[in-house]
């Protein structure tokens, strides 16, 4: 990124939507950029406010006239001087601009979150934060926006920096302890308050690891299988649940025979609902492969729907699963009103009966998955590792009270550097390309 002048790129990318689209938004950053925008706008605007104005081509061709916005270093979103160029959102007119950019000496297409990697190394913002921007920019349920806008808000990063500050704290109470401890006027028992408060610690660690497993959910999204007979209706429930021609429907059976998922939302939380292959003895190739899926699919769900026709009920045998079962009745509108007590649900996928208790009641299901979650929540697996190790480091430190002081805080002040490892305080720089390649680009 740095140039034999040892200045970064000016890096820029088309950072709105797919086009065409009403504008498009060509973002700049770098600390040359004001010659860009003075050769293609004429002038350089007043620090964040709009200007409406001509943009050129090198050799003064009119491309498009838009709005110009220019932020002055390091009051920007990056740190450096950024700008703007609001253009119709045309495919030609954004290409045709975008070449002109490349046209500048050390001006360059942005990687892939290369904008907010800029803006942390610049400390205009901490990993945490940066990675709750992309979780906001990916975020497609209502759930998955409130926590990533959390993030986003810092509220990870005011917590932990908030551990590290008791971890410091603590450390400086036995260093004293330490330094002192052969003078007799000091009470040998202000290390016991500490270790007080590193169980104290530990156990919050714990409580906030045990909310980010069930807040996965709104990341890993829970799993529902349709299993049951050929015919009894599944793909027709996976259509109607989805609200669209997914599969195909037929009175054949042995219609469907891959495994066919679609992405609900919710409740704000992700479902993943899949169709699969009637479950029989079969001497089809092909069905046999199919009905291997459904089950393996069964066995990995969190929830099961075991579908029967109950005009013609044929039990099947339940699937391996780890998760929940619901035996579901299909076909209300065919069956006899007196059948069956043996049916947590009773459905017609076909005139739409029950289908909304159906619905409402997968959606306390994935409710109730994510549970009721503390106020911040690790919200990935990076997160959760690394207060793992934390925690381990004060546990040990606290349980190993036969060892030196020196061995004990030295526990301490690791679990401190893997707390600042999450925020990005203490040595990143190997993870920060596996972090940032995950961003859009012109993000
Ligand atoms: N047009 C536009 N909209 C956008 C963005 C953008 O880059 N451009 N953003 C891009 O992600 C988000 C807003 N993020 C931003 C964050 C900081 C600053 C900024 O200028 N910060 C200065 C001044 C802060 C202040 O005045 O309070 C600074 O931090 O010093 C600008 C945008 C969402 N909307
Ligand atoms: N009357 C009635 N017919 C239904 C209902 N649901 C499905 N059917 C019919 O039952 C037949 C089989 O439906 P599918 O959805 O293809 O059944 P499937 O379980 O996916 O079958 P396979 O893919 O072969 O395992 C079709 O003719 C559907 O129209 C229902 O609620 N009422
Ligand atoms: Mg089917």
């Amino acid at each position: 990124m740095i140039t034999q002048l040892g200045f970064p790129d000016t890096i820029f990318a088309l950072s709105s939507g797919r086009l065409p689209s009403g504008v498009a938004v060509i973002r700049l950053s770098g600390p040359h950029i004001r010659f860009v925008v003075e050769t293609i706008a004429g002038k350089v605007p007043k620090p964040r406010m709009a200007a409406y104005c001509p943009f050129h081509s090198r050799t003064s061709e009119v491309l498009d006239r838009g709005l110009l916005l220019f932020f002055s270093g390091p009051h920007s979103f990056t740190g450096e001087d950024c700008a703007e160029f609001h253009l119709h959102g045309g495919v030609a007119v954004v290409d045709r601009f975008l070449r002109e950019l490349s046209g500048f000496e050390n001006c360059r297409m942005a990687e892939p979150g290369e904008f907010t990697r800029r803006a942390f190394t610049n400390g205009k913002m901490d990993l945490t934060i940066a990675e709750g921007l992309a979780d906001l920019v990916s975020a497609e349920t209502e759930g998955q926006r409130r926590l990533a806008q959390q993030v986003a808000s810092g509220a990870q990063r005011d917590l932990y920096d908030g551990w590290r500050k008791e971890l410091i704290q603590a450390r400086a109470l036995i260093e004293a302890e330490l330094d002192f401890a052969d003078e007799a006027d000091v009470p040998g028992s202000v290390s016991a308050k500490v270790w007080q408060a590193m169980e104290l610690l530990s156990g919050q660690i714990s409580r906030h690891l045990a909310d980010g497993q069930r807040a996965s959910v709104f990341r890993d999204g829970v799993h529902v299988a349709i299993i049951g007979a050929p015919n009894a209706g599944k793909s027709s429930l996976l259509n109607a649940v989805a609200g669209r021609d997914v599969a195909i429907i037929s009175e054949e059976a042995g219609t469907t025979r891959d495994l066919i998922e679609v992405k609900l939302d919710l409740g704000g939380i992700p479902v993943f609902l899949t169709d699969t292959a009637g479950l029989r003895e079969t001497e089809g190739q092909v069905e046999k492969i199919g009905i291997e899926r459904a089950r393996s699919r069964a066995a990995s769900a969190d929830l099961v729907l075991l579908l029967e026709d109950m005009s013609r009920p044929e039990p099947v045998e339940p699937p391996k699963s780890g998760g929940a079962l619901w035996r579901v009745g299909n076909k209300q509108d065919l069956a006899a009103p007196a059948s069956g007590e043996e049916w947590d649900f009773r459905i017609s996928a076909r005139s739409g009966e029950g289908m909304d208790a159906l619905i409402g009641a997968m959606t306390r299901f994935a409710e109730a998955k994510a549970g009721s979650i503390g106020d911040v929540v690790p919200t990935r697996r990076r997160h959760m590792d690394l207060l793992g190790e934390a925690r381990r480091e004060i546990e040990e430190a606290v349980e190993k009270d036969n060892l030196p002081l020196e061995l004990r805080a030295e526990h301490l002040r690791r679990a401190s550097q893997f707390l600042g490892r999450i925020t990005g305080d203490v040595d990143v720089e190997d993870i920060l390309d596996a972090i940032f390649s995950q961003f859009c680009i012109g993000k």
